[in-house]
């Protein structure tokens, strides 16, 4: 049987496409996988196309970095404070810092019809994931422990202490990466413009999909 839809069915139905617009991007995996770095070539080249999930942090900035631009950068207090109201859709505790995605970052991304990126840890995968967000999963990994933690390092941005942590935090989140179905793709930045052209190659769809919305 035939199913002829009525203008008014048609109507709602390209309406509700339009407004659930690109679907958005977790980027997640151990700290100095090369996440930011991936995802800042990605910004760049894709002006228009991508937009930034700000989270909030209690940690410091570090040099060069910009309050939100790259965080917000919050005291324990009034982070704890908007998560009491209901103003993250998730946070977590990550080498002694607090971290958080509010739901006016990914709303200020998505009203410009842009795919949101979030850049968050394995706990907060797990949150987004009872959530009805609906993003493509990436794991960004980096090829050895060795290499990571010599990446860490040459970053010159952690104390010893907090170097420590990553890296025990690094070891749990590459063996949970491998859970089935947890991750859309899982990425191994070794050389970075292969990692960079396979980042790309799993968002086409989605970058189409903006491409063609901001055409018509
Ligand atoms: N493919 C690569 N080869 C060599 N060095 C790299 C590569 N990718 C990133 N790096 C370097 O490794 C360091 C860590 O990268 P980056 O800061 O992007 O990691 P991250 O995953 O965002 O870490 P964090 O979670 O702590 O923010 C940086 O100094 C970056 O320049
Ligand atoms: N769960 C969340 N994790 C986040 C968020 N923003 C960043 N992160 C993760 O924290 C670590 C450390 O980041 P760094 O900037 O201090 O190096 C890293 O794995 C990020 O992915 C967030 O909002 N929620």
């Amino acid at each position: 049987m035939k199913i002829k839809l009525t203008d008014d069915v048609m109507r709602d139905h390209t309406k509700e496409k339009a407004m659930a617009g690109p679907r958005p991007v977790v980027m997640s995996g151990p700290s100095g996988a090369g996440k930011s770095t991936l995802l800042k070539k990605l910004l760049k080249e894709f002006d228009g196309v991508f937009g930034f999930s700000v989270s909030h942090t209690t940690r410091s900035p570090r040099p060069g970095e910009e309050n939100g631009k790259d965080y917000h950068y919050v005291t324990r207090e009034v982070m704890q404070a908007g998560i009491a109201n209901g103003e993250f859709i998730e946070n977590a505790e990550f080498s002694g810092n607090m971290y958080g995605t509010s739901k006016a970052a990914i709303q200020a991304v998505q009203a410009k019809n842009l795919i949101c990126i979030l850049d968050i840890d394995m706990q907060g995968v797990k949150n987004i994931k009872r959530t009805d967000l609906n993003p493509i999963y990436v794991s960004i990994q980096a090829p050895s422990m060795d290499i990571l933690e010599k990446r860490l390092r040459d970053r010159k941005t952690e104390s010893e202490e907090s170097l420590q942590k990553r890296l025990h935090a690094a070891k749990v989140d590459m063996e949970i990466s491998k859970e089935p179905g947890l991750f859309d793709v899982v990425i191994t930045n070794d050389d970075l413009d292969v990692a960079y052209g396979k980042l790309k190659d799993a968002l086409l769809k989605e970058i189409q999909k903006v491409r063609d919305t901001s055409k018509s």
